[in-house]
């Protein structure tokens, strides 16, 4: 080795660090320790793998960005994709052709026309049936969430209409998504019950992906098809003659890849926000405030016309974002060869993490206080956005690997919150002597971290704006 290797704990011999991964809340504690050991580079040793964690924008940009070649792998993910069966989603695969095959394709699904002509109108129906659906059974709003950016995702991409949260494709994904979420990560040794169970999903995962493409063809065949990512596609690979199987594998991988990828991250950011918005009732009513200033009172729900118009609220968006990272660690990248950064060492087969939380916690950047969900940060005191003050890109990972599904989260994020802001009033709930309950704002925190489980009040603004939900399904 000609150089040290990046600072860390000292370890012991053979088992290196093991006793150095903290067992909860990993994103806090490797930021202490960088701190600690007076680097933005943390190295440590699992037993014989290399991990190394970047806790500032500069490391993140200089190797993610800056050194992509070597830098854009995954490592292998026994858990996730050797038992669950999630190798499917070209999220986990290592950076190759098959990767760039999909992530290809995800571009072409996803261009600036499609999401314009083809998803937001969607996104827009599903953010009505969700308001109406939080009228008629508020108590379950963490439910209505879920099943908005689900049913959002899945109608976009096969067409499938779910107007029940108990829809088998919507269960299917539940089901997953459950047990994704319990996953720790990384260093996390499961137990032998949870490898039992993790091997029954791998058929789930492959009924996931495979069923509704399957609905998509037989709808094509029969002529009933609705239009759809899905749809399209197959049609196009038709009339040009371009079908073969491995195509129709590589686009059910991609489209598997997008509904699992979008559904349950999208629908934390929301929860996050709602959260925020019911613990700070001075930040709802501004909201409030801001929307009615652009949308016009009561006259009509907010639009994605209104999208860049109403800086308060991406203001919201984006302090939602840093506030609660969903994905506090990122996906973990993973380096082929060697290198040297800064003067140290790297070694071949390091697991290299972005520290999303401990960058979009800097109080440098971002202000003194960064634990305070406060969206003023992002705007100059007239009220419009502060462009020095970064948008929270980490949320959405690094380099060549960047979520390429980020455009599409905010538009869905922006126009779920605009709607809430516009309709609702959210208040905590009290107790029996009428003191108000505080919800926790202390995230569950496994590979995703999303806020537990509170109760909250949700009304109506005025019956003008109930009758004009009510109106907005047909
Ligand atoms: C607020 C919502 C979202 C958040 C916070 C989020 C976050 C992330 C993060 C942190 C990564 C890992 C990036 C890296 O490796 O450095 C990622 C990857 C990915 N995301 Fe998202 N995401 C969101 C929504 C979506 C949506 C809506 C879609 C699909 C429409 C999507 C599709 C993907 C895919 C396919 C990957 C894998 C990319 C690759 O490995 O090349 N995400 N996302």
């Amino acid at each position: 080795r000609p150089r040290p290797l990046p600072p860390g704990p000292k370890g012991w011999p053979i088992i290196g660090n093991i006793f150095d991964i903290p067992k909860e809340k990993a994103h806090i504690a490797y930021m202490e320790m960088a701190v600690k050991y007076g680097s933005d580079l943390l190295y440590l040793n699992m037993a014989g793998t290399s991990m190394l964690i970047l806790n500032s924008v500069e490391a993140t940009n200089d190797l993610f960005v800056g050194r992509s070649t070597l830098y854009s792998d995954r490592p292998r993910f026994p858990m996730i994709c050797e038992l669950m069966g999630w190798d499917y989603n070209f999220g986990f695969i290592p950076y190759g052709t098959r990767w760039r095959k999909s992530r290809a394709l995800f571009i072409q699904l996803f261009s600036p026309s499609n999401l314009k002509t083809h998803e937001k109108p969607l996104m827009q129906e599903s953010v009505h049936v969700f308001l109406n659906r939080l009228l008629d059974t508020p108590k379950e709003f963490e439910d209505h969430m879920r099943f908005l950016s689900g049913g959002n995702i899945i109608s976009s991409v096969y067409g499938i209409v779910a107007n029940d949260f108990h829809h088998p494709h919507i269960e299917l994904t539940k089901k997953l998504s459950m047990n994704f979420r319990k996953l720790q990560y990384p260093g996390w040794i499961p137990g032998a019950r949870f490898k039992r169970k993790a091997a029954d999903e791998r058929k789930t995962v492959e009924e996931m992906i495979r069923q509704p493409l399957e609905f998509v063809k037989r709808n094509i065949a029969s002529g009933t098809a609705k239009p759809s990512m899905a749809s399209r596609a197959l049609q196009q690979m038709q009339d040009d003659g371009s079908w073969s199987e491995d195509k129709e594998n590589l686009l059910m991988n991609a489209l598997g890849s997008i509904y699992a990828a979008g559904a349950d991250t999208t629908s934390t950011a929301t929860s996050t926000i709602f959260l925020a918005l019911v613990c700070n009732p001075d930040i709802l009513k501004k909201g409030q405030a801001a929307v009615d200033a652009v949308v016009g009172g009561h006259d009509r729900l907010p639009d994605l016309v209104d999208e860049g118009k109403i800086p308060y609220v991406d203001a919201i968006v984006m302090e939602g974002l840093r506030w609660r990272p969903v994905i506090p660690l990122g996906i973990a990248h993973h380096t082929a060869s060697a290198d040297i950064y800064k003067g140290y060492y790297i070694p071949a087969d390091t697991i290299v993490m972005g520290n999303t939380w401990a960058i979009l916690h800097d109080p440098a950047t971002y202000g003194e206080d960064v634990d305070q969900f406060r969206p003023e940060r992002f705007l100059n005191p007239d009220g419009t956005l502060n462009s020095t003050i970064p948008y929270p890109d980490a949320a959405f990972g690094y380099g060549r690997r960047i979520c390429p599904g980020r455009v599409f989260a905010h538009s869905a994020v922006w126009l779920t919150v605009a709607s809430l802001l516009a309709c609702f009033d959210l208040s905590k709930v009290s107790d029996k002597d009428g003191v108000a309950i505080e919800p926790s704002t202390d995230s569950v925190d496994g590979f995703f971290s999303y806020p537990r489980p509170y109760e909250c009040n949700i009304t109506p603004r005025s019956k003008s704006i109930e009758k004009m939900i009510r109106q907005s399904v047909s």
